[in-house]
């Protein structure tokens, strides 16, 4: 190890790209680097780092090889800024939640004999039982939620065992859709990884297993005994269980990095890879998330999360294990369509310019007129509709708005609205008292966060990085080596604590709360036009 002292690793595969960042003993960052899926990996075609097929719109995959590719660039780019893998000692991270890996037979003996002098994608071309991962942001398995639910016990039964009911997203219900509608690719899958776990198989030279904290956005794994549910393994798919693998603590240490990096890279052959969780736990650590305090991650897709001691059940939401504290737990929601539809209108009603957009948001008073509505750009989760929905004061249904400017504020408003009525009906104590910790790429944004302060009644803070996940990877990292001696909270003592941002207008309150009850109305009756899509 070179006398500069040990470095840190974290790693986050998101939807868009694969971040890195390097950290020192004191947790400060020395590099960081990415690689973006559609402008460095253009032969993969992917927009917005997924496949679509418009003939089925609900299928939402990514190319398993893409990812593999952008280890190796994302490994030269570190090299190329100057990092001395030779300092590294341990690496994390995560990855986006829900998506699942197939890899084939015999991939594994492939993982455990990487040739350094060959890239990694040539060596893994025939490791996947299917090319295509299907992703978070799919929802193609309605009948396989109902197949899981009706098998269990139904969706509150579901819910009370792994923490949610069964959404198309999952990992459970999409691996049973692999298994009944693919059964060639499922009989010739040797073992199922989440992306989290992909990613480190790849660092570890073998396969990884899952942490309880991405585990339990699967609907397998009971979230009190931190093991999967035999009852749920046999609903889904035979033989589950040894494609799974064990799960272990988010915390630990899985072994020492692969020949492959050491040769390949220079890493040290000390580097010892810790376990990878999901991106929302990974930004719960790296925002160093305290009992009281909301997050709201704005990036592809929005999400607020919390800390919970204990687990309770919810019918809609998600309770997953904590990846600090083993006995604790983790509520969250999530919104599928984030940064992607405020990209849309950016472009649409700002000529794709951010500072056009935010002088346009802010040209328009709060409340927008009394003007309210709801942009969809894929079938969201909660609640299950897709479209634009305009709205005047009258709450009469319009096709367009007369200018940019409410435009820009409807769907600025109209996103932290749904969100506030969420997290009220999942239980989150929501107003003055509450601090809420933007992060993710929007939140460098302080137009939006402004709006988020004023229609959630609290005051926004903000960390120094705006990407809370992959720092938790790096947070993780040093503080599972360390985890013995030390907690967590002592690892992470010297990060400068999160900013206050924005306060809300002392008019915020009357304004929003009359919406909030606008918006409940709204919903219920476009759900009861709109079949679920
Ligand atoms: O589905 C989600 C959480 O449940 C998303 O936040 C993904 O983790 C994004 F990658």
């Amino acid at each position: 190890m070179s006398d500069l002292g040990p470095i840190y690793v974290g790693l986050d595969l998101s939807t868009q790209q694969l971040k890195a960042v390097v950290v020192d003993e004191q947790l400060r960052v020395l590099d960081e680097a990415h690689v973006q899926f559609d402008n460095d990996l253009p032969e993969f075609r992917t927009y917005g780092g997924v496949i679509h097929k418009k003939q089925t719109p609900s299928v939402i995959q990514a190319p398993c090889l893409m990812w593999v590719k952008a280890l190796d660039m994302l490994l030269d780019k570190l090299r190329v800024c100057g990092v001395d893998f030779g300092r590294v000692r341990g690496i994390s991270g995560c990855g986006q939640q829900h998506g699942t890996v197939y890899w084939s037979r015999g991939a594994g003996e492939i993982l455990r004999n990487l040739r350094p002098e060959k890239f990694l994608h040539e060596q893994l071309a025939n490791a996947f039982a299917t090319s295509l991962a299907p992703i978070w942001m799919d929802s193609s398995t309605r009948a396989e939620c109902t197949i899981i639910e009706d098998g269990i016990g139904g969706p509150l039964k579901l819910a009370e065992i792994t923490g949610s009911r069964a959404y198309e997203r999952f990992s459970a219900p999409q691996i049973t859709k692999i298994h009944r509608t693919r059964p060639d690719v499922y009989n010739s899958t040797e073992r199922i990884s989440l992306v989290s776990s992909f990613v480190a198989s790849l660092l570890l030279g073998n396969y990884a297993p899952i942490d309880y904290s991405d585990g339990s956005g699967m609907n397998l794994l009971d979230i009190r005994t931190k093991d999967w549910s035999d009852d749920l393994l046999q609903i889904c798919a035979p033989d589950l269980r040894e494609r799974l693998g064990e799960t272990v603590p988010s915390s630990t240490d899985l072994g020492p990095i692969s020949n492959y990096f050491v040769e390949r890279f220079g890493f040290n052959d000390e580097c010892r890879v810790v376990a990878f969780t999901g991106d929302n736990p990974a930004s719960l650590m790296g925002l160093r998330l305290q009992k009281g305090d909301l997050v709201c991650s704005l990036g592809t897709s929005d999400t607020l999360f919390l800390w919970l001691e204990s687990p309770k059940t919810v019918p809609e939401g998600h309770i997953f294990c904590n990846p600090i504290d083993n006995e604790a737990f983790m509520g969250l929601l999530c919104f599928k369509n984030g940064s992607l539809t405020r990209e849309r209108i950016r472009d649409s009603a700002a000529g794709g310019s951010w500072q056009l957009f935010n002088e346009l948001l802010d040209s328009t008073p709060r409340g927008n007129f009394g003007n309210m509505a709801i942009y969809l750009d894929a079938r969201e989760i909660i609640p299950p509709l897709i479209g634009d929905y305009r709205f005047n004061k009258a709450d009469e249904k319009i096709s367009r708005y007369s200018s940019k400017e409410v435009e820009v504020r409807a769907l600025v408003e109209g996103q932290f609205i749904a969100r506030r009525v969420c997290a009220e009906d999942f239980g989150f104590d929501i107003g003055p008292n509450c601090r809420i910790i933007a992060t993710g790429g929007a939140s460098a944004n302080k137009a939006v966060l402004q709006v988020l302060s004023d229609v959630f009644n609290s005051p926004v803070y903000t960390s120094e990085m705006a990407n809370s996940a992959v720092l938790g990877g790096a947070y993780q990292a040093k503080h599972a080596l360390h985890r013995h001696e030390s907690s967590f909270e002592q690892i992470t003592s010297s990060i400068p604590e999160p900013t206050l941002l924005c306060r809300p207008y002392s008019d915020a309150e009357s304004i929003y709360k009359p919406m909030l009850e606008r918006y409940r109305k709204i919903i219920a009756q476009l759900l009861e036009t709109n079949s679920p899509s």
